[in-house]
């Protein structure tokens, strides 16, 4: 593939963050300043996720478990179905997926915080409140370490989404309060009506070779080539490892669509829509996607996996735009640097996307959990019928 298909993106090396040289961190703090003003996306080396300190990394283990998984009998698989959890956790099958309408390629299981399931009359009052609960997960005896290495990324993912949160309310703030950081842990917002509820998501996923025709007996659409169709994650930022497959494309400011290599070494770093909301639209919600096609190389390398941890507000917080004088002037002069470009280039200030603006942004005075519920009843509809769910209006 020609080089000029390759999107634009910035590496950004965690350990400069972490470093107790502040004039390290102020080199980190610019470049992401840099990076939050370009596609929504950059690369980030050297995290947690990746330290290989004794043999494996956390990520080489966490996909270790995605590959076992998917090696399992179907029916075995089913055992952890999602339809079994009133909280949205667990197994969908190829086939069951849609984005705008059309069928994905792949499957996987979903998870959430681990937490006990909050009371029946608060659920009752907002059923959002569903979202939280126990995950499902495999016995030992039938895929060892899923629960462990499953808890173990999820919370390493946690940590990092936080840290790099303040990183990012330095890069795009005039003055560091936890602004940013109280819609991650819920302070304020609706936090009188039903406290403080953190939350994210995360993804072990499978892409089946577009090689085979079906999979566990499902056929697959022949002339389709949509992996996943094309999106901008709803929440907060995504953190986003994937085996050594092609296929992840980002859409530029112009409408074209661009590779994103993967990178063993790095985790890719997404912005999603409620960050983009309370930016202003001064940072970018990455519109993307994954192809699945049966060129040779991805052929040689058999099935596709990834792993997504999306970072998202609380789902009590409140996702207000901050007010414009809160944001620094430098990354008011990147911005507006960006949009002259694009006028220029394009003889418009609006991007191109193939995903509408503010897909998922909520409306004013309501709860995230609100803008998350919609989104994930809308995905599962299975879910909303075996727990007969009323459906958002
Ligand atoms: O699997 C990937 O590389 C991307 C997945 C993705 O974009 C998503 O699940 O939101
Ligand atoms: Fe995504």
């Amino acid at each position: 593939m020609a080089r000029d298909n390759i999107a634009p993106a910035l590496t950004l090396d965690y350990s400069e963050w972490a470093s107790s040289d502040p004039q390290t961190k102020d080199e980190f703090v610019k470049q992401l300043r840099e990076a939050c003003s370009g596609l929504g996306f950059f690369y980030l080396i050297n995290t947690p996720l990746t330290k290989k300190d004794s043999g494996a990394s956390l990520r080489d283990r966490v996909f270790d478990i995605n590959r076992r998984f998917f090696e399992l009998p179907l029916e075995v698989r089913q055992s952890i179905r999602i339809d079994n959890s009133r909280h949205f956790r667990g197994f969908t099958k190829f086939g069951d997926e849609r984005t705008r309408g059309n069928v994905d390629h792949r499957d996987q299981i979903d998870y959430g915080p681990e937490v006990e399931p909050v009371p029946a009359e608060l659920c009752e009052k907002h059923p959002f409140l569903n979202l939280l609960g126990p995950n499902q997960f495999m016995p030992d005896s039938a895929l060892e370490g899923h629960r462990a290495v499953v808890l173990e990324y999820f919370e390493a993912c946690r940590r990092l989404s936080v840290d790099l949160t303040t990183a990012i309310e330095l890069a795009l703030l005039n003055k560091v309060d936890g602004s940013l950081l109280r819609f991650l842990e819920g302070q304020g917002g609706k936090e009188q009506e039903m406290g403080r509820r953190p939350y994210a998501r995360m993804k072990t996923i499978r892409y089946p070779m577009a090689a085979r025709e079906t999979v566990d007996g499902i056929p697959r659409l022949k002339e389709s080539t949509q992996g996943v169709g094309a999106h901008k994650d709803g929440m907060w930022i995504t953190l986003l490892c994937t085996s050594q497959h092609g296929g992840l494309q980002v859409q530029s400011l112009a409408g074209e669509w661009l590779d994103v290599p993967p990178r063993p070494d790095a985790v890719i770093v997404n912005f999603g829509q409620q960050i983009e909301r309370v930016s202003q639209g001064v940072i970018n919600a990455a519109s993307h996607r994954v192809l699945s096609t049966a060129d040779s190389a991805s052929a040689a390398l058999g099935d596709r996996l990834s792993v997504a941890y999306f970072a998202s507000p609380a789902l009590n917080a409140q996702i207000d735009p901050l007010p414009q004088e809160s944001l620094s002037r430098e990354i008011i002069e990147a911005w507006k640097k960006a949009r002259e470009e694009r006028k220029r280039a394009l003889g418009s200030e609006e991007a191109i996307s193939d995903v509408p603006k503010g897909d998922l942004w909520g409306a004013e005075d309501s709860a995230f959990g609100e803008q998350a519920w919609r989104g994930i009843t809308r995905s599962h509809p299975n879910v909303v019928e075996r727990w007969k769910y009323a459906l958002p209006v």
